[in-house]
């Protein structure tokens, strides 16, 4: 298992590169620590892939360094890399057994044949394959195959890292969570450098200790998955992150704090002197619907809002206001009162975020 350090990294598929939407990776410096187990997120085209692909030696970067324990390895192969790469769709020899494509990645390093029976039996229970073993690979179904081929990335335990490459697209639902449930014990039993790519928030969450957002390009945010939900360090954090994402509203400088139509809205002295948020155009505030207070009563704290409607989600409810013409959302406990028609919402300071150019402000420390 290694430390793996990207340093400089970026990515053209373009041969001559103009600006920096020619870039599948703009440049970044990125550390996947020793023995972690990550999740790549980002929507679709954001350069998931490509980044996996850079660090598997798949792809030659336009640009930097990848380090293995501090060692560069931009000159050397994948199986030089020793790296298991896990695909969205299985990749198994069809006329061998079960047995034989688990064996398959321990015999290529030429490892002994007794060791080999123990290691594919103890991976096949762990992904309930044993009763496929002496099968041709070519009968079973796609959930099966991709259990297959994910066991084949599994099955050395001397790699630098596995990369997961949203490796269960194709399985059933009810199979998935099960899954991951078994990657995260596989991680916790070996401890190797693990990073699982994925679009779904959830599976990130489920799976990962740290999840790397990444968005247009480059990692947004490197954090818990609570980090990324309590303090979303870039706006599309808060919006891609939580379900419904946080109420981003657009807002103008105003005599200590930011405004919106009637709405004011007051900061601290110190966000207010940073120089950043003097000099920027493009100012937003961001709450999570989970931190508007929604209160019983009117009182000079809050704002009064207009109630759209009110989703009931079983266990709470999520409520949609209008407030100065900005919809907003808030999340209701099972057991507090619904308001009608009026609703009184406030913004605790603690969880109202800044951004400037999409990024937060913080109050320098
Ligand atoms: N071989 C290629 N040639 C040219 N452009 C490519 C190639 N592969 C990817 N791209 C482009 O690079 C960008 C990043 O693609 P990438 O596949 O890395 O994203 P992704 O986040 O993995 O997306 P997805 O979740 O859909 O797989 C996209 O704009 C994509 O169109």
């Amino acid at each position: 298992m290694a430390e793996i350090r990207l340093s400089q990294l970026a990515h053209s598929y373009s041969s001559a590169p103009q600006s920096d939407s020619d870039y599948a990776i703009r440049q970044m410096d990125h550390i996947w620590e020793q023995g972690g187990a990550f999740a790549l997120l980002g929507p679709s085209g954001c350069g998931k892939s490509t980044m996996l692909n850079i660090i598997s030696g798949l792809l030659a970067p336009s640009n930097g360094e990848i380090m293995f324990d501090g060692q560069v390895v931009n000159h050397m192969t994948p199986e030089q890399r020793n790296i298991a790469q896990v695909f969205q769709f299985p990749v198994v020899y069809d006329t061998m057994t079960v047995f034989d494509n688990l064996a398959f990645p321990l015999r290529n390093v030429k490892i002994a044949e007794h060791k080999i029976k123990s290691k594919v039996h103890e991976i096949a229970s762990i992904l309930e394959l044993t009763p496929l073993l002496n099968k041709k690979a070519k009968g079973l179904s796609a959930d099966e195959k991709q259990k297959v081929s994910m066991g084949r990335g599994l099955v050395r335990d001397d790699v630098s890292a596995i990369l997961f490459d949203e490796p269960l697209t194709v399985i059933d639902p009810h199979l998935k969570w099960k899954l991951r449930r078994k990657l995260k014990q596989i991680h916790e039993q070996f401890n190797i450098t693990m990073v699982y790519v994925t679009h779904d928030q959830l599976e990130a969450s489920t799976f990962a200790d740290k999840i790397a957002v990444m968005y247009n390009g480059q990692i947004v945010q490197f954090g818990t998955p609570r980090e990324l939900f309590e303090s979303p360090n870039h706006t599309f954090v808060g919006f891609f992150i939580g379900s419904p994402g946080m109420n981003l509203v657009s807002v103008e400088k105003c005599e200590g704090g930011v405004c919106f139509g009637q709405i004011r809205i007051a900061l601290s002295p110190q966000l207010v002197a940073r120089s950043e948020f003097i000099n920027c155009e493009n100012l937003k505030v961001g709450i999570r619907p989970e931190f508007v207070h929604v209160w019983d009563e009117p009182n000079d704290d809050a704002y009064v809002a207009e109630v759209k409607y009110v989703e009931d989600l079983g266990t709470y409810k999520i409520m949609t206001f209008m407030l100065d013409g900005v919809e907003m959302k808030a999340r209701l406990q099972e057991d507090q009162k619904v308001p009608r028609g009026q609703a009184y919402v406030s913004f605790p300071e603690q969880w109202l975020k800044v951004y400037v150019d999409e990024f937060l402000l913080e109050e320098a420390s």
